[in-house]
């Protein structure tokens, strides 16, 4: 689980982060949305340290980790895994030394014992084929599939992935939703997501937390989104007609459910 406490953040007079809690379970998908600008690159930059917040607390499994010792964090560090837009590969290694590579900067284990672990993470994304190809010699697909075998690699209890599906096509980046989704349940990991994509949203989103210039606007599950009646949410997620149309589909095959009520916990 992570915390967020009244995180705030600027930019010499600019305010970006005004103050944002939130929480983050396990096993849970949480998706950070909102407009361009809004803050959620900085916020998921103050949570993994690589941004020190002005004010306010991130708390990891209860632990403080802004208050934490480089000892402490370096700990914390090795918990996280993190699945970078672009996949950020390095281009001279190979898929199999990709994989290989936080188990190589945290020396973690003996040759035999790390290559084992890589092959375990590359079956996982099914990717074992590829073991020995160069990521110029695969396609944006299988490459975020190595960065998730690369994110996981270390048996992460938490996940950072940013833009996941940026670049890919709609069926590629519903896989790769779907794949994000079984290793979050499996290993029960605290995933949190920044995305645009409203797919991510609507088939992924346990948990969304919708920015608004620096604030939190509305947060809830993706069956609550489409009953939420907050009106900046709104224009932001159902923008065209036909997301309005899905919208309404959705709303009466969750109400043919005689448990709706249940489902939705939090109706606004
Ligand atoms: N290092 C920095 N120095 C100054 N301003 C910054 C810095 N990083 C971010 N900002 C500003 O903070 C604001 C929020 O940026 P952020 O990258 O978090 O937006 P975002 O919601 O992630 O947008 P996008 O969806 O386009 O990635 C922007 O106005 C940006 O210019």
């Amino acid at each position: 689980m992570i915390e967020l406490q009244d995180i705030k953040k600027g930019f010499g007079d600019k305010q970006v982060l005004k103050g944002v809690s939130a929480t983050m379970e396990a096993g849970k998908v949480n998706l950070i949305i909102g407009a361009s600008g809004s803050g959620k690159t900085v916020l998921m930059k103050c949570i993994v340290g690589l941004i020190t917040a002005d004010s306010g607390k991130v708390l990891y499994n209860n632990q403080d980790f802004t208050a934490m010792n480089e000892q402490d964090k370096k700990s914390i560090r090795q918990e996280i895994g993190m699945l970078f837009q672009g996949s950020a590969l390095f281009d001279s290694m190979t898929v199999e030394q990709n994989v290989m590579f936080p188990l190589d900067m945290f020396g973690v284990g003996s040759y035999r014992e790390k290559k084992k672990r890589v092959l375990e993470c590359l079956d996982r994304v099914n990717l074992k084929d590829a073991a020995r190809k160069y990521p110029a010699e695969i396609s944006g697909g299988m490459k975020k599939r190595v960065g998730i075998a690369r994110a996981i690699v270390l048996n992460p209890k938490y996940l950072f992935c940013d833009e996941p599906n940026s670049g890919l096509d709609p069926q590629t980046s519903l896989l790769i939703d779907k794949l994000i989704k079984e290793l979050t349940l499996e290993y029960n990991i605290t995933t949190v997501i920044n995305t645009h994509d409203m797919n991510t949203v609507m088939e992924s989103g346990d948990h969304i937390i919708y920015m608004f210039e620096g604030l939190k606007q509305w947060e809830g599950s993706n069956e609550e989104i489409i009953f939420a009646k907050d009106e900046r949410l709104n224009d932001f997620i159902f923008a065209s007609d036909f997301l309005r149309d899905a919208k309404e589909m959705r709303q009466m095959e969750i109400f043919r459910d005689k448990n709706w009520r249940d489902r939705l916990k939090k109706p606004e």
